[in-house]
């Protein structure tokens, strides 16, 4: 919808009316394309302002409408009516004019911007093209390099950076309409022939090819594998080397190809996905909205380890006074060093001032006693949390939110160290915790929705994607990661090599596989956790006994490493090696590979031929039916929670859309057969039996991934 009225006796201005964000829907095309109409055949309106409604121009094309056949008129043609005006047409940009919101203020003659607004064609992020003529006529504004730097990347432009690149005339902190009408009025009657982008030719630049080839060069290795990417550069070369007609004409067919494309789905289910995690739910009932979450304004972060410093960044940068606590004397002081230089290098990316002042040191746990909210990041031990839990429940102040920074330690049994263990949530924050999106929220069952919406906010606050999950060994993550890389031991055992596998994973679109992540991460963090379960056993090291362990199949591979001191990176040598401890460069190692064939000879493992569909098949389907038990047992509650986790924490490819997605791309009954055979091949396997949930669905009819959760609903009703 668009509403046309007559402000200043001769301005027509044109409002868009679709909250929340403008977006230009089937009925908001046909309102502008009405108003404009009138506008011009209107002898009393002499130029035309538009703008969006409650302080927001325009969020791009309606991207719910993009699944449904096409109704309304088309954008192109609209823009392209708006351009050709003999009135003049200004854009009145508030809050944001992104994607098709930017391409409608692209043919409009000029555009003014609120100092706080933002710009940008985020449709790549959306597995699409700026098909809007935006990729023909941002380059002719602003010349081939700029744009295709925008284009190409979806990034967002502050108001002040649009008027450097020239895609905006002026910028206001004022009324942006009261402004824009101004302008409008002062340039009536002045020619619009120089204001017509379309008309532009290109702006030369000296070696376009190389141009060319180092953007695509960029967009292959930054965008392993992502179509949308690739096609915009070439929708760019269209706009620098064919006239404005034809351009079109290749955007169009362009688009045509993404528009439908399975990684457009996919980009988009995980736009959604993003924002319906924080609509979160518990098994009991308490949702987001009916849960209030308190005020934070003072928090406190105890241990200052490589986590609890990038907690503390992440605090401050979110603008809450911190409490940073070591007992080390020396540990205390090497982070408040690590954090201030992690803050100044922050703000300094940003353009903004260091946050130094809202942190203070000590090492004095009494030090928290006035925190609204504290977060324990001591090493990842039950005994030391359990201590600093009593500890905090002694010096804390009444009603202070207890939070506990846990990979897998069940937080209910934290939980149980203090008086009130409804004030108790987990905090799964992902390294470096200052940098990366993910936030799983874990509560247990007695936490309170309090608790649960007030780690939500503050992980909202601090720029997260947070997600509410419930507590079991290894949360939603960890526990789905477990199947994932047992297969790939279990691979090996069968012939395969860590350079196989992860270039399976890594062509598929991870952009590290399980073998070289592993040895980022240290081999020796599974070890621990694998000897504190009584799985590493150094007797048994030879025969059938070695490889299984409480009752199913076991590979001891990634003990045995260990117990060579090949930890991985750290160590300069694990699954790869490499030149020397700490060095980033992994190369295939033939003392692995001579380890490998003595282990199976050892074993009387026969080698056979394993190719990339099947690591794929065995490593994701088994991750996959681990996360069809997770929402069984309630402890996630849709599979976009498990998706979001996935893109945002586990380096899942996001044009995939998150592992329960892919399973609807590939098929849930063919997920299903699969499983079925390679559990009838491996029976000692359990992580390959196919979930009840997975073959609920499968005889349901596989329906769409939006609609699982009817499914879960009648299975829980049934429990
Ligand atoms: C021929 C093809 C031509 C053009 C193609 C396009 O234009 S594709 C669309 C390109 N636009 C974008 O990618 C912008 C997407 N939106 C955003 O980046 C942000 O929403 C925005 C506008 C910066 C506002 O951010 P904010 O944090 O304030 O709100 P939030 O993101 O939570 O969004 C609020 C709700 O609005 C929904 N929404 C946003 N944009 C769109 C859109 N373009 N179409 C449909 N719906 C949109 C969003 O999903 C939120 O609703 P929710 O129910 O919570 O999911």
């Amino acid at each position: 919808m668009a509403q046309l009225t007559r402000v200043s006796g001769s301005v027509g201005l044109i409002t868009l009316q679709n909250p929340p964000v403008n977006a230009l829907s089937a009925a908001v095309r046909q309102g502008i394309v009405d108003t404009v109409k009138k506008a011009v055949s209107d002898p009393l309106v002499k130029c035309v302002v538009i703008c969006g409604q409650n302080g927001v121009f325009c969020g791009g094309a309606d991207i719910r409408e993009f699944g449904a056949p096409m109704t309304g008129p088309p954008l192109v043609p609209m823009i392209h009516a708006i351009e050709a005006t003999n009135k003049p047409v200004v854009a009145a940009i508030e809050g944001a004019a992104l994607g098709g919101g930017l391409e409608l203020a692209l043919g409009c003659h000029y555009r003014i911007i609120h100092s706080k607004a933002r710009v940008g064609l985020p449709e790549v992020t959306l597995g699409l093209l700026p098909a809007a003529g935006g990729s023909q006529r941002l380059p002719r504004l602003i010349g081939v390099p700029a744009a295709l730097e925008l284009i190409t990347t979806g990034r967002h432009v502050s108001a002040a950076e649009a008027l450097k690149l020239g895609i905006v005339d002026q910028v206001t902190d004022d009324n942006t309409v009261d402004t824009t009408v101004k302008f409008a009025l002062s340039v009536v009657g002045r020619s619009l022939e120089s204001r017509r982008i379309s008309t532009f030719p290109c702006p030369p630049v000296s070696d376009l090819d190389a141009v060319f080839d180092v953007a695509m060069q960029r967009v292959r290795q930054s965008a392993r594998g992502a179509i949308a990417p690739v096609t915009c550069v070439q929708a760019v070369r269209a706009a620098a080397t064919l006239p404005y007609t034809q351009g079109m004409k290749r955007e169009q067919e362009l688009m045509a190809t993404l528009f439908t494309s399975g990684q457009a789905r996919a980009l988009q289910y995980c736009f959604f996905a993003q924002r319906a995690v924080s609509r979160w739910s518990m098994p009991s009932g308490a949702r987001w909205d009916t849960s209030k979450p308190r005020p934070i304004s003072k928090a406190a972060v105890i241990g200052l380890g490589t986590m609890g410093r990038g907690i503390a960044v992440a605090l401050a940068q979110a603008g809450l006074s911190v409490v940073a606590v070591e007992t080390q004397e020396k540990q205390l002081m090497d982070a408040k060093q690590a954090v201030s230089g992690m803050l100044e290098r922050g703000a300094k990316r940003r353009g903004v001032a260091p946050a130094l002042g809202l942190v203070s040191y000590s090492h004095n746990i009494q030090a928290v006693a006035e925190a609204d909210l504290v977060i324990e990041a001591v090493f990842e031990d039950m005994d030391l949390k359990k201590k600093v839990f009593q500890q905090l429940s002694a010096v804390c102040k009444p009603g202070t939110l207890l939070c506990t920074n846990t990979s897998s330690l069940d937080v209910d049994h934290l939980a149980s160290q203090t008086p009130s263990p409804e004030l108790v949530v987990g905090m799964h924050f992902f390294a470096p915790a200052h940098v990366m999106k993910l936030l799983e929220v874990v509560y247990g069952p007695r936490s309170s929705p309090q608790a649960v919406a007030t780690a939500m906010q503050l992980g909202k606050k601090m720029g997260k994607v947070s997600v509410a999950v419930g507590n079991c060994r290894g949360f939603v993550g960890n526990r789905m990661l477990k199947p994932y890389m047992e297969q790939a031991f279990f691979l090996l055992e069968e012939g395969a090599t860590p350079e196989l596998v992860d270039q399976a994973l890594e062509e598929f679109g991870f952009a590290m596989g399980v073998f070289r992540m592993s040895d980022l991460s240290g081999l020796d963090v599974g070890w621990r956790v694998r000897k504190a379960d009584g799985l590493v056993d150094p007797d048994a090291t030879s025969g059938r006994s070695a490889r299984i362990r409480q009752g199913r199949r076991y590979s001891p591979l990634g003990d045995l490493l260990c117990e060579q001191g090949r930890f991985g990176q750290k160590a300069g040598r694990g699954w790869y090696q490499y030149d020397k401890p700490g060095s980033r460069v992994a190369k295939p190692d033939p003392w692995l590979h001579n380890f490998l064939e003595q282990y199976r000879a050892r074993h009387g493992l026969g080698v056979r031929h394993i190719d990339h569909q099947e690591v794929l098949e065995r490593c994701l389907y088994a991750l996959i039916n681990e996360g069809f038990r997770i929402l069984e047992d309630g402890i996630a509650a849709g599979p976009e929670d498990i998706d979001a986790i996935y893109v945002f924490g586990y380096g899942w490819p996001r044009y995939r859309g998150g592992p329960m997605f892919y399973a609807g791309m590939v098929g849930l009954a063919n997920v299903l057969e699969r499983l079925e055979h390679f559990h009838q091949v491996h029976p000692d396997v359990p992580y390959l039996q196919p979930c009840s949930l997975l073959r609920r669905l499968v005889a349901s009819g596989s329906p769409p991934i939006q609609k699982w959760r009817e499914v879960i609903r009648k299975v829980h009703s049934q429990l």
